[in-house]
C-alpha cells in the first residue's frame, strides 16, 4: 500500500506540474507575438521553443479540457496542446515563458524584463498556487514517508539552526552584499571583510541556508542570492546600511522586517513553549498575572505583555519594525479578498459598516471605493485613529468630507457608543461590523467581551463579519456527533486534499504558515488562530451564529458571517454591560486558570500601544483592480507598482496617477503600444465619461458602475455610479454591443451577471491592446459553493441545459462575447463528500445563445482531483478567434462576485 500511496503522491504532483505549465503555455501564447524576437527569448534559463500550427477548423469543435500527461509533454512525438485546445505545432514559433528559477534572484526593488514580471505574476495566480500547494504537500508526505525517521526528527529537532542563520543573514545585510555581487556571488573571504565576522563561520552558516534553498553556493565558499533570499532584499546599499541612522525597513516591502521579527523574539519565546506550560521543566512555569501571560514572559523574564514590553526603554528599534514587519504579512491574504467575502452588494443605500479595530482604513478603503452605497466607521484606539485620519487625508479627503467614511476612537472593550454619522442628529444602526484579524490577537475571553459589546449594540439585522485564518483539521473532518439534531456548520470544509488522494487533509506543509501563525500568537500573547468548530463556539459565547463562510483562494484565510442570537445567560452574568470583566480567569484559551484567580480585566489593558496596527493603506492598484476571484495574473505581492520602492537607497515613490485618458480618436488598431485600459465606456448619457474605465457586474440589474478618475484630478477616487435604467443595442461600426438577447431570458432568475433589458445604447469600444485579439484564447472562471447555490434554483434547473447550461449561457452572453463568435462551456465537478452536488456534466453555449446542450464530461481528470465543489466555465475563442473588443480576460471575477 505504501508503494501505491507514494506513486499516487507522484502523480499528483505530475498532474500539478501539468496544471502550470498549461497556465505558462496559454499566457505565452497570449503575449506572444509570432515574430521571433518575443520578448520571452531573452530569458537568462533557457525556454523551450514550440511549434504552432495554424488553427484548424476542428479546433473549434469542443475540445475538452484535455491536458498532457507530464511524460507525455516531454516526448517530442506527443502533440501538444494548450489548455484551450490549441495545438502546438509548426508554422508559429512561440517561446514559452517558464516558471521562475530558484537560482535566478528577482529582487524586488528592481526593474525587470518584462518576461520576468510576467513570470513572477503568474506564480500568483491562483490557480498556479493551487497547483503548487498541491507539489508542496506531496513532496513533504513522500519525504516524511521515505526519509529515515530518526533524520526526520533530526530535521525537527534541529530547525532551530535555520531561523538563527536567516536572523544572521538579514541582520548582517548579507542580501544586499550579495545583490551587489551579481550572479557570480561573493567569496565569503570578501565577505567577511564586509561583515566582520570570521570567514569560516560565515560559510558555514551560509551553506545550511543554500541547503535549505534559502541562498546559493554557487562555487566552492562562494554564495549568491537566489530567488528566495532575494525578496529579503531592502533595496538600500550596503553603504546606507552601514550609517546607524538609516532606517532598513522604512518603505520596503516588510519581508526583511518581518524575517528579523520572526527570528528574534517570536523565535526566542517558541523555545520555551513547553517550558511555560509544564511546571515540572522550568520554575518559570508558573502561571502568570495577567491572561495573556505566554511562553514570551518566560523567555524575556517579564510579566508584562508583550506589547507593553515593546514599548518599553530599549526595545525601540523592535517597535519601530513591527509596523514595516506587519506590512510584510500583506500576502498571508489575497489582497482584496474581503470584497468576495461578503455580500456587499445587497446592502441597502446608506448601510453603515462599522470595522472595529480597524487600524487606519486600509480595509474600509477597499470597500468604499468598491461600493459606493455604503458608509464606512472605522474604529481603532484613538492614536491609530488619528493616524488614519491624516492617511485618508492625503489619499481621498472626500470620503471624510462628504461623511462617507469617519474614524472613531474607540477601545473595542468598552460598550459601543451611538453612531452619529456626520450631518446626522439620529444615531444610525450598524448594519456590518467587522472584526479583521483581531480576534486571533487575543485569548477567548476576551473576544468573547469585544463580541459581546458589538452584540449589544446590534439590531435583529446587523450583521457580523470575522476575517482571519480558520484553521482546518490534520485528519478529514468528520462530524463530532453525527447524530446531533443541529444544523451542520455552514462552511465546514472536510478535506482540503483532492478526493481520494493520500494526502494529508490539510494539505501538510502546504498549509504550514497558518500552524506557524496559530502558535506565534499563542507564544506571543496567549492568543491563538481558530479551527471553525472553536470560533463557531467562541462567538456563542457572545450571543452570535455564523451562518455562512467564505473560505479564501489557495489559502486558510476565511471570512465568518454571523447573526445575533440570543446572549447566553453565563455571559450576561460575567460580564457586566458597563465594560468591567468579572471572572476573567488566566492561562488557558478558555479564559480559566490553573489557580483559578481573578486577572487583570482587559480593560486594564492601556489603550496607547502597538497592537499591531498596520502602517499601509491599500495600494491604488489594489483599489483599483479589487477583484479577487480574477484568473488574471497578478503582480506578485510584493510587487505592487504604486507603493514606494528604495532604489540605490533614494525611495521613489511611484507616480499617484491613472493611466493617461486615451485621446477619444484613438480607436482599434492604433498605437499598439500605447498602456491604456482596454475598455472605455462611451454613452450619450454620460457624455463626461470618456475616460479610462471599468466595468464591474454588480448583482443589482441594470446598474452599471464605473470607475473613473475623480473629477479634481486625484487619482484615487474612482468611484461613480451610474444607474442604467435600460440597455440594449445601438449600431456602431467598431464596436461591440453591450447588449445580449439570453440575458433578459434569465431575467427573472437568480443571474450570473445582470439583466440589462432593452434602452438608450450603451458601447463598449475596443481599445488597442499589447496582445493580438486575433488568436485562440481562453479563459477558466471557477465557481464556489456560494455561487453554485444559484445554479440549483429552479429557473436555472428548467432552463436549457439545466444549471451548467444556465451557467454557459450567461458567460457566453456576456455582453464582451456577444457576437464575437466565442463559446463557453461550463462543467461541474464533483463535490466532497456531505456536499451536496450539482450532476456531473457539461454544457456548451455559444455566444449567440443558440445552439446549448448536456454532454457527459470526457476527460475531468486533472480538475476533479482538486476535489472541490465548483463548477467552472471556460469560455473560448471562436474559429475566427476573439474579435476585438471582446477581449475574454476583461470578464473577470468581479462578475463571479456579482453572483454572490
Ligand atoms: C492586527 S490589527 C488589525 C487591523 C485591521 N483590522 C486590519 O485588518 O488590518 C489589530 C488592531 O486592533 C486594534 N486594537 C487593539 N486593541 C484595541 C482596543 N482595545 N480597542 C480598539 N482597537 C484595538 C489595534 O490598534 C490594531 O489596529
Amino acid at each position: 500500500m505504501t508503494f501505491a500511496a507514494l506513486r499516487s503522491l507522484y502523480a499528483l504532483i505530475g498532474d500539478a506540474l501539468d496544471d502550470i505549465e498549461r497556465i505558462y503555455r496559454d499566457a505565452s501564447l497570449d503575449s506572444s507575438s509570432p515574430t521571433p524576437t518575443t520578448p520571452y527569448a531573452v530569458l537568462t534559463s533557457p525556454c523551450t521553443p514550440y511549434r504552432r500550427r495554424a488553427p484548424r477548423a476542428e479546433d473549434d469543435d469542443e475540445t475538452e479540457d484535455e491536458y498532457v500527461p507530464y511524460s507525455a509533454a516531454r516526448s517530442p512525438k506527443t502533440p501538444r496542446r494548450t489548455g484551450n485546445g490549441a495545438s502546438l505545432d509548426s508554422d508559429v514559433t512561440v517561446n514559452v515563458l517558464d516558471f521562475p528559477s530558484l537560482d535566478m534572484p528577482y529582487y524586488p526593488t528592481e526593474e525587470h524584463d518584462q518576461s520576468l514580471d510576467a513570470a513572477e505574476s503568474l506564480a500568483s495566480h491562483p490557480d498556479v498556487i493551487a497547483a503548487t500547494n498541491r507539489i508542496v504537500a506531496a513532496c513533504g508526505q513522500i519525504g516524511a514517508t521515505v526519509h529515515r525517521p530518526f533524520l526526520t526528527l533530526c530535521d525537527a529537532a534541529m530547525a532551530y539552526h535555520l531561523p538563527a542563520c536567516l536572523r544572521f543573514l538579514e541582520a548582517s545585510h548579507t542580501v544586499e552584499l550579495l545583490r551587489a555581487a551579481g550572479p557570480d556571488g561573493m567569496h565569503v573571504s570578501e565577505l567577511s571583510r564586509h561583515v566582520n565576522v570570521e570567514e569560516g563561520k560565515l560559510a558555514h552558516m551560509l551553506r545550511l541556508l543554500a541547503t535549505h534553498h534559502i541562498t546559493r553556493e554557487v562555487r566552492p565558499n562562494v554564495f549568491a542570492n537566489n530567488r528566495i533570499s532575494a525578496i529579503m532584499d531592502s533595496g538600500k546599499t550596503p553603504e546606507d546600511l552601514r550609517r546607524p541612522s538609516q532606517d532598513k525597513y522604512e518603505s520596503t516591502n516588510g519581508i526583511a522586517a518581518f524575517v528579523n521579527l520572526s527570528t528574534d523574539e517570536l523565535f526566542k519565546s517558541a523555545s520555551y513553549l513547553a517550558d511555560c506550560y509544564l511546571p515540572t521543566l522550568s520554575p518559570k512555569s508558573t502561571e502568570g498575572v495577567h491572561a495573556m501571560h505566554a511562553p514570551f514572559n518566560v523567555a524575556f523574564d517579564t510579566e508584562l505583555p508583550y506589547f507593553e514590553w515593546l514599548e518599553r526603554p530599549g526595545n525601540e528599534a523592535r517597535l519601530k519594525r513591527f509596523g514595516p514587519a506587519m506590512t510584510g504579512t500583506a500576502a498571508w491574504e489575497v489582497p482584496g479578498a474581503i470584497i468576495g467575502g461578503f455580500p456587499w452588494h445587497e446592502l441597502k443605500e446608506g448601510s453603515v459598516v462599522v470595522d472595529v479595530g480597524g487600524g487606519i482604513g486600509s480595509t474600509a478603503m477597499l470597500l468604499a471605493h468598491t461600493f459606493p452605497h455604503l458608509k464606512f466607521v472605522i474604529q481603532d484606539r484613538p492614536q491609530v485613529a488619528e493616524h488614519g485620519v491624516a492617511a485618508w487625508r492625503e489619499r481621498c479627503p472626500e470620503m471624510l468630507d462628504s461623511g462617507r467614511a469617519m474614524f472613531l476612537g474607540h477601545d473595542f472593550f468598552l460598550p459601543q457608543p451611538a453612531l452619529f454619522l456626520p450631518n446626522s442628529i439620529e444615531p444610525a444602526a450598524p448594519s456590518v461590523y467587522i472584526l479583521r484579524v483581531v480576534t486571533h490577537d487575543w485569548p477567548d475571553a476576551f473576544v468573547t467581551k469585544i463580541l459581546l459589546n458589538l452584540r449589544r449594540a446590534a439590531t435583529p439585522d446587523t450583521k457580523l463579519l470575522i476575517a482571519d485564518h480558520i484553521l482546518p483539521h490534520a485528519c478529514y473532518d468528520e462530524d463530532e456527533d453525527a447524530a446531533s439534531e443541529e444544523d451542520p456548520l455552514p462552511g465546514m470544509v472536510r478535506s482540503l486534499a483532492p478526493q481520494g488522494s493520500p494526502l494529508l487533509p490539510n494539505l501538510g506543509k502546504a498549509n504550514a504558515n497558518a500552524y506557524w501563525l496559530d502558535l506565534t500568537m499563542r507564544v506571543t500573547f496567549n492568543a491563538q488562530e481558530r479551527t471553525l468548530r472553536e470560533m463557531a463556539a467562541l462567538v456563542q459565547t457572545a450571543g452570535w451564529k455564523i451562518v455562512d463562510v467564505v473560505h479564501g483562494e489557495s489559502s486558510s484565510f476565511g471570512y465568518m458571517t454571523a447573526v445575533p442570537i440570543d446572549i447566553p445567560e453565563a455571559t450576561s452574568s460575567s460580564f457586566s454591560s458597563t465594560g468591567t470583566v468579572m471572572n476573567v480567569k488566566a492561562s488557558g484559551a478558555t479564559g480559566r486558570g490553573r489557580s483559578g484567580s481573578v486577572l487583570s480585566a482587559p480593560e486594564s489593558i492601556r489603550m496607547d500601544h502597538t497592537f499591531g496596527s498596520h502602517t499601509a493603506l491599500p495600494t491604488e492598484d489594489a483599489i483599483r483592480k479589487p477583484a479577487p476571484k480574477s484568473k488574471r495574473p497578478l503582480l506578485p505581492w510584493w510587487r505592487s507598482k504604486s507603493a514606494p520602492i528604495a532604489k540605490g537607497g533614494k525611495v521613489v515613490t511611484p507616480e499617484k496617477k491613472l493611466p493617461p485618458l486615451p485621446p477619444p480618436e484613438v480607436g482599434m488598431g492604433k498605437s499598439p503600444k500605447a498602456r491604456r485600459p482596454k475598455l472605455s465606456l462611451i454613452t450619450p448619457s454620460m457624455p463626461d465619461i470618456r475616460s479610462p474605465a471599468r466595468v464591474l457586474h454588480t448583482r443589482s440589474n441594470s446598474k452599471v458602475r464605473i470607475l473613473s478618475p475623480g473629477t479634481n484630478g486625484s487619482s484615487t477616487c474612482l468611484q461613480d455610479t451610474v444607474q442604467f435604467p435600460r440597455v440594449s443595442a445601438g449600431p456602431s461600426s467598431d464596436d461591440t454591443l453591450l447588449q445580449s438577447p439570453l440575458m433578459s431570458s434569465f431575467a427573472d432568475g437568480p443571474t450570473l451577471l445582470p439583466a440589462l433589458e432593452p434602452g438608450p445604447p450603451l458601447k463598449v469600444r475596443a481599445r488597442p491592446s499589447r496582445t493580438s485579439l486575433k488568436k485562440k484564447a481562453s479563459q477558466v472562471f471557477e465557481f464556489t459553493k456560494a455561487s453554485m447555490a444559484h445554479l440549483r434554483s429552479p429557473t436555472a434547473r428548467e432552463s436549457p441545459g439545466g444549471g451548467l447550461g444556465h451557467l454557459a449561457a450567461a458567460a457566453a452572453s456576456t455582453p464582451r462575447l456577444v457576437g464575437s463568435g466565442a463559446s463557453a462551456s461550463a462543467m461541474s465537478i464533483p463535490s466532497l463528500p456531505g456536499v451536496e452536488e450539482s450532476p456531473p456534466g457539461r454544457a456548451r453555449a455559444d455566444s449567440e445563445g443558440g445552439k446549448m446542450g448536456v454532454r457527459e464530461p470526457r476527460k475531468m481528470r486533472s480538475r476533479s482531483q482538486l476535489g472541490l465543489a465548483h463548477a467552472t466555465v471556460e469560455v473560448r475563442a471562436g474559429r475566427a478567434g476573439l474579435r476585438d473588443g471582446a477581449r475574454v480576460e476583461n470578464w473577470d471575477g468581479a462578475s463571479v462576485e456579482g453572483d454572490r
